[in-house]
């Protein structure tokens, strides 16, 4: 894939920073288009850096002129589940209006490939387990919604203008860099691993489990945790498959294997040598039980299979953003 140049929006976040690493050492320039205002502008360090945003089609279209992208890969979104059911105005703008834009502008400049961050969100409560990719998406919140309008909205794009599209519905991102260079930075901090390792390091009083009543092995929420630098793996993949001439595709980003808060927390204690204080608290509300992938599509059409996913690697390469070290 060398010589090339893909267009990054959201290229200064955590999973876009990790993925443009990752193009760059595969000799494909990343050149990220980023409004900063979640991601971190010392995260964007190989390739050019254009601040704008994806609500600017014309600055957009100037951006994909200029640069010549062979494709665009679009993190650029608001990914808080409980602000978009406080705050849906700002999730229908950035991640559906957003999405528009970015489509349009792609038209405009005849860039034709585009690669998407979706999610598990768009499945919502499934009706069983593994979720498979031929399953009902019926999205329990506004996040989970934009993101499903966006899939249609490539579908429909892809009919109509001869777009070619890969959508990665993402399972639970985390872990960071193996090389120390990356790592996970939220402000807030709302997700599990990064809260539990600021518990374990004594930056936060303790973590609130939410809920401990479930309907599972131990009672504590099923998640399943794929590690971001297998997820950035995922796009390279995908880019070759429409590089090649593959067809459109939507694919789940998971291990297919499931893993309780309790685990994380026995990990975490076991990988580096210190214990999560908690605190139970009642069910947050829309959480689903369990959510785990079938992951099978994600091999048979990408060749895609986890190599940092194991819950020992994850917080081996998270841990040391928080300070702790893991053990020998
Ligand atoms: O402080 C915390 C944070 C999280 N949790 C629990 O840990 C599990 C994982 O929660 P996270 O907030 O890390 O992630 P979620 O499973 O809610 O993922 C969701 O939000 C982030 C989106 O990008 C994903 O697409 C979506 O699936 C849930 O069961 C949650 O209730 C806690 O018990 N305490």
């Amino acid at each position: 894939m060398g010589g090339r140049r893909i267009l990054v929006t959201g290229g200064a976040g955590y999973i876009g920073s990790h993925t443009a690493k990752l193009l760059r050492s595969r000799g494909v320039e990343p050149v990220v288009y980023d409004n900063l205002a979640t991601g971190n502008r010392s995260s964007v360090r190989w390739g050019p850096f254009v601040h704008g945003d994806v609500l600017d089609t014309l600055h957009l279209t100037r951006v994909m002129e200029r640069f010549q992208p062979a494709a665009v890969i679009h993190f650029a979104a608001s990914a808080y589940v409980g602000e978009s059911v406080e705050d849906p105005s700002k999730y229908y703008r950035n991640n559906v209006t957003g999405m528009l834009s970015l489509l349009d502008a792609a038209r405009q400049a005849g860039l034709e490939k585009m690669i998407f961050s979706s999610s598990c969100a768009t499945y919502g409560v499934p009706a069983s387990l593994p979720i498979a990719e031929t399953m009902p998406q019926v999205p329990i919140n506004p996040y989970g919604k934009t993101k499903l309008i966006a899939e249609h909205m490539l579908a429909d794009y892809a009919v109509a203008f001869g777009l070619h599209y890969v959508a990665l519905r993402y399972f639970n991102a985390c872990g960071a860099d193996p090389e120390g260079e990356l790592g996970e930075w939220h402000d807030p901090e709302t997700h599990l691993i990064p809260r539990a390792l600021l518990a374990a390091a004594g930056r936060i009083e303790r973590l609130e489990v939410f809920g401990d009543d479930y309907d599972t092995a131990d009672g504590t929420c099923v998640r399943d945790y794929i590690h971001v630098s297998d997820l950035a793996w995922a796009h390279v993949l995908a880019y070759e498959h429409l590089a090649r001439g593959g067809g459109n595709l939507a694919v789940n980003l998971g291990t297919g294997r499931g893993a309780s808060i309790l685990e994380i927390l026995e990990t975490i204690d076991r990988v580096t040598g210190h214990s999560v204080p908690i605190a139970i608290q009642p069910r947050r509300a829309g959480d689903p039980p369990a959510l785990y992938a079938d992951p099978s599509l994600a091999r048979s059409t990408l060749g895609f299979s986890p190599q940092y996913s194991d819950l020992d690697t994850i917080v081996r390469t998270a841990a040391p953003f928080f300070g702790l070290g893991a053990r020998p």
